[in-house]
């Protein structure tokens, strides 16, 4: 549980996932290509797109709904690879929110 700013991170939902939650989610994400970073509370996944129009279209899909979710991915761009991390840095691991994004994100990439 975050302790940092603790009613607000609650009444966000920035609450560090339970162990049951992880069990859970982290097998579907994996088979979804998104990776655990080593060394970090964080999941991974690189997308490629056919030429940069495509890739800067997903990304500004994934950045309104980042804004309108106030969750925001750390992303790198090159022509058309996309590679991005998710965690939630108010609780300094993933979180339901990440969890959320990272779906949101499969959807965009296929749009
Ligand atoms: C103040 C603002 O609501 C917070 O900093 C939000 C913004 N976007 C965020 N994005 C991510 N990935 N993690 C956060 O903890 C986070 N917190």
């Amino acid at each position: 549980m975050c302790t940092i700013r603790y009613s607000f991170l609650i009444s966000k939902q920035y609450y560090h996932l339970t162990e049951e939650e992880r069990t859970h989610l982290l097998p579907l994400l994996r088979s979804a290509q998104w990776v655990e970073v080593v060394g970090r509370d964080a999941i991974y996944k690189e997308f490629i797109f056919k030429d940069f129009n495509q890739a800067f279209g997903f990304m500004s899909r994934v950045a309104l709904q980042a804004e309108k979710m106030d969750h925001h991915p750390e992303w790198f761009n090159v022509y058309n690879k996309v590679q991005i991390t998710l965690s939630t840095h108010d609780c300094g691991g993933l979180s339901q929110r990440d969890i959320t994004l990272a779906t949101f994100i499969d959807q965009a990439s296929l749009m």
